[in-house]
């Protein structure tokens, strides 16, 4: 575990572009990715979580994503999680086969093709995952510690989910309930991410293609490096940093909606790792299914007209089997037009 130190700027982006070195440098060239320490988040001293919230907001404004630290997820269940998604992937073709679907509507389902129009080079099961009662039995019985391993990770990580969404309406002004009830009974939607190692045999370097996540928040796990990011005002890949312990926030479309554009949807891929094979584990986080997104009204005015129609997860599925062949983010297709 990294010094707990809030907000700190930790890695530089290495990412500038050689044409750019002695033109006016791009302002990806500065750009850092916070690490914040939220062990006093749920501090009874407002003063101390306002601290936490105001470092939170910024790194929502300023990067669209930051690492936590100090989160409440013990390193065993971490590591279970990950333990429990390298033992299934290792599993036969047969047995993971057993999780194909076309129904993108299913309740799981495992794929390794390109049909999503941005999977380049990896495999991946994607499950829901609150209530875990309603959803749990769905899950693979093999590896037999699967269930109880990615079970713990995902309860956990669902908690945090909501601390952390209560943390940013906060810093929107949106005050720290706004929400609340919605996303704890929401959705939570995980990627189990499997990719080999180093290039594929079409000398692809990519794994999984610039897209943004369609919800309020994604809290991601990496085994190794391999995540990249690109802040709307960039124009280079930053990676972010596989720090043992911390997990990986970033904004999603619907926090772009909800904040009526005062955050943005974080762009992002993976690329693959020439060391090793990697696995993430990305959760996903929204309100029900059915359920409506739209611009917060407090965040509407004169000055700031509502720049997106509602939405809800449904939608997106809808909208997904269109996506295929020239992706587009869903955020993209929610502005409305104001030409
Ligand atoms: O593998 C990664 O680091 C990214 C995964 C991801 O973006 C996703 O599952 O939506
Ligand atoms: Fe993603």
């Amino acid at each position: 575990m990294p010094a707990a130190v809030s907000g700190r700027l930790l890695t530089r982006n290495i990412n500038m572009a050689s044409s750019h070195q002695h033109q006016q440098p791009p302002r990806a060239s500065s750009r850092a990715l916070p690490v914040i320490n939220i062990g006093r988040l749920g501090d009874k001293d407002p003063a101390a979580r306002a601290l936490v919230v105001q470092d939170i907001a910024r790194a929502c404004r300023d990067c669209g994503c930051f690492q936590v630290i100090n989160h409440g997820v013990s390193k065993s269940v971490m590591n279970g999680a990950l333990e429990a998604a390298s033992e299934f992937f290792d599993m036969s073709t047969e047995h993971k086969e057993a999780f194909a679907s076309d129904d993108i509507r299913g309740p799981i389902r495992y794929d390794t093709s390109a049909r999503d129009g941005i999977s380049k080079c990896r495999s991946f099961l994607k499950h829901y995952a609150n209530p875990l009662q309603d959803w749990v039995k769905f899950w693979p019985k093999q590896p037999a510690s699967y269930r109880k391993k990615m079970g713990m990770y995902a309860v956990e990580i669902q908690r945090l989910s909501v601390q952390l969404t209560g943390a940013i309406m906060q810093g929107l002004g949106l005050g720290p309930m706004y929400l609340q009830e919605k996303l704890g009974a929401g959705l939570q939607f995980m990627a189990l991410n499997n990719y080999p190692q180093g290039s594929s045999q079409a000398g692809d370097t990519v794994g999984l293609a610039p897209h943004s996540d369609y919800g309020f928040i994604t809290i991601l796990m990496q085994s190794s490096p391999g995540l990249e990011v690109m802040h709307h005002d960039d124009d280079a890949w930053t990676p972010v940093p596989a720090i043992p312990g911390a997990l990986h926030v970033h904004l999603g479309d619907h926090m772009e909606v909800l904040s009526n554009g005062r955050l943005r949807s974080l762009l992002h891929r993976a690329i693959l790792n020439t060391d090793e094979a990697r696995i993430s584990i990305a959760s996903l986080h929204g309100v029900a299914i059915d359920e409506k997104v739209s611009c917060a009204e407090e965040l509407v005015d004169e000055r700031h007209p509502k720049l997106y129609r509602e939405s809800s997860f449904h939608d997106f599925l809808d909208f997904l089997p269109t996506n295929v062949n020239t992706y587009r983010r869903f955020v993209e297709t929610l502005k409305f037009d104001r030409a």
